[in-house]
């Protein structure tokens, strides 16, 4: 009886492998071991209910299929549920019992349940408690469709975004790729489709999660040794929403990782949605079997926005704030802070500030003052290109040499202070600054910091070379 349960989940399981990802095969079909067989009835055991669940909701078309091949159209499936480790210490194994021989009866199967524990779903979105998994889309309520401007900039991409966020998972767009420079609206747009999604169809499973933080989850799921709560938790997930993919570059792990959650999340028809600060082509540091996927959706730029939709994102924040600021002041603030959306909500905000604090109405005369404060100061803003040319300029290297492995002490130094520059002058993480000059990470770029900084206190040339590259940087 053993060996016929084991020789027929064997058969079972070559069908299923050449169904389905390596990956998936293995998380979800691996673990499992075949119990007995009764007549048509096979009995196998899993780890947890929420592996059961999962089964059940993902492949159960697929183990119906092939049951029914190998037992007849009769065949029905019986899992047992045993805990993990944590709960050994009261085993009593709890058995579900349902047919698959009818999908319908699967979700209204009778259960009969002999150990009600729940094994932990470890994943910090899931809200504890709730019987069902329940995870906080982390969502920001004002970043709604109603409350984004449509213009010229941003067309084609507001209107894929509603074509996504109305038919999830179903159009050609998924991936959803959304890109362009900061504070162009890359963000508010990505979330208005999880808000809608939510909206419409309360059931489905959102998430949005800034790239840094899945990075952070993935270390620290390596740590824990949970890499395989972690990966499952990511492909269930019916929308996702990874902001800022630029900040995979360089980290092959997480890519790795990644990479199977997409394809994984893509193949059962799950939507994803990304976004970017470049164009796929031009992300660096990325593998090329993950930037091929990126293309495989729509790729959709946000542009800087014309002079009637900055005035028009301007009304709309000061009508939705019930703010009055006179006619003139929008149009010079619309004039002058040009090229981000957040700038330009900053000049703003900071307008109203300084009225308020000042006890003074809004005129043009002190917007103007405060504007043009503004301006300069964002006009000084260095990139951390433009600080590696500086730096290479000074010492007479090629911007290139920076990238390249050599361990020659002048070129280490090099990089070194174009770090060191770019940390201080720039609004920059640290990982950003290490992917940019010479694909470190943000440990070279902390060290190089520190390195630095000993060397202007210890030596005096070295400190004068320092200040002759800062004023040329604030020139
Ligand atoms: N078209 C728009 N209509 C209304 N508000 C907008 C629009 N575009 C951007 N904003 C606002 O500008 C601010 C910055 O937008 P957002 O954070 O989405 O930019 P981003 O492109 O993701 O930037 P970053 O790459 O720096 O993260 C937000 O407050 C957002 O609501």
């Amino acid at each position: 009886m053993e060996v016929d349960c084991k020789r027929i989940w064997g058969n079972c399981l070559r069908v299923i492998k050449d169904n389905i990802p390596q990956i998936s095969y293995q998380t979800w079909f691996e673990p499992i071991v075949p119990v007995k067989i009764d007549k048509d009835v096979l009995t196998i055991q899993v780890p947890s209910l929420f592996f059961y669940e999962y089964l059940e909701e993902q492949y159960i078309d697929l183990l119906s299929k092939t049951l029914r091949k190998e037992l007849g159209g009769n065949a029905k499936l019986e899992y047992n549920v045993v805990m993990d480790n944590a709960h050994m210490a009261n085993q009593q194994p709890y058995t579900l019992n349902f047919p698959t021989s009818n999908k319908a009866d699967l979700r209204n199967r009778p259960v009969s349940v002999t150990n009600q524990e729940k094994p932990d779903i470890r994943n910090p979105f899931v809200i504890p408690g709730i019987k069902r998994l329940n995870v906080d889309p982390q969502l920001n309520g004002d970043y709604s469709f109603e409350n984004f401007v449509e213009g010229e900039c941003n067309r084609l991409a507001r209107s894929a975004s509603l074509a996504v966020a109305k038919n999830p998972g179903k159009t050609a767009f998924n991936p959803l790729f959304l890109y362009g420079n900061s504070g162009l609206g890359k963000t508010h747009l990505a979330q208005s489709i999880g808000i809608e999604v939510k909206r419409n169809m309360p059931e489905k499973t959102v998430l949005y999660v800034n790239a840094n933080k899945f990075q952070t989850q993935f270390t620290d799921s390596v740590r824990n040794n949970s890499q395989n709560d972690f990966l499952n938790f990511y492909q269930m997930i019916d929308v996702l929403i990874i902001d800022d993919v630029q900040e995979f570059a360089g980290k092959t792990k997480t890519q790795n990782t990644f990479f199977h959650i997409f394809n994984h999340l893509h193949q059962s028809g799950k939507q994803l949605i990304l976004t970017c600060d470049k164009a796929p082509v031009e992300l660096h540091g990325m593998e090329d079997r993950l930037l091929s996927r990126f293309k495989w959706g729509l790729s959709a730029d946000l542009q800087i926005p014309d002079f009637e939709t900055r005035v028009s994102i301007l009304n709309k924040k000061i009508y939705k704030d019930g703010l009055t600021v006179p006619e003139e002041v929008v149009y010079y603030i619309a004039s002058n802070v040009v090229n981000n959306v957040r700038e330009l909500e900053g000049a703003l905000i900071s307008l109203l500030a300084q009225a308020t604090l000042n006890k003074k109405e809004i005129t043009f005369e002190t917007a103007k003052q405060i504007i043009d404060k503004l301006v300069k100061k964002t006009s000084k803003e260095l990139s951390i290109d433009s600080i590696s040319q500086t730096v290479c300029d000074y010492f007479g290297l090629e911007l290139d040499i920076l990238q390249s492995k050599t361990r020659k002490r002048e070129i280490v130094q090099a990089r070194q202070i174009a770090m060191f520059f770019s940390k201080g002058l720039t609004n920059s993480s640290l990982s950003t600054i290490g992917a940019k000059i010479g694909k470190k990470d943000h440990a070279t770029v902390l060290h190089a910091c520190k390195a630095i900084n000993n060397l202007i206190e210890t030596d005096k040339d070295f400190k004068g070379q320092i200040k002759e590259i800062e004023a040329q940087l604030k020139s």
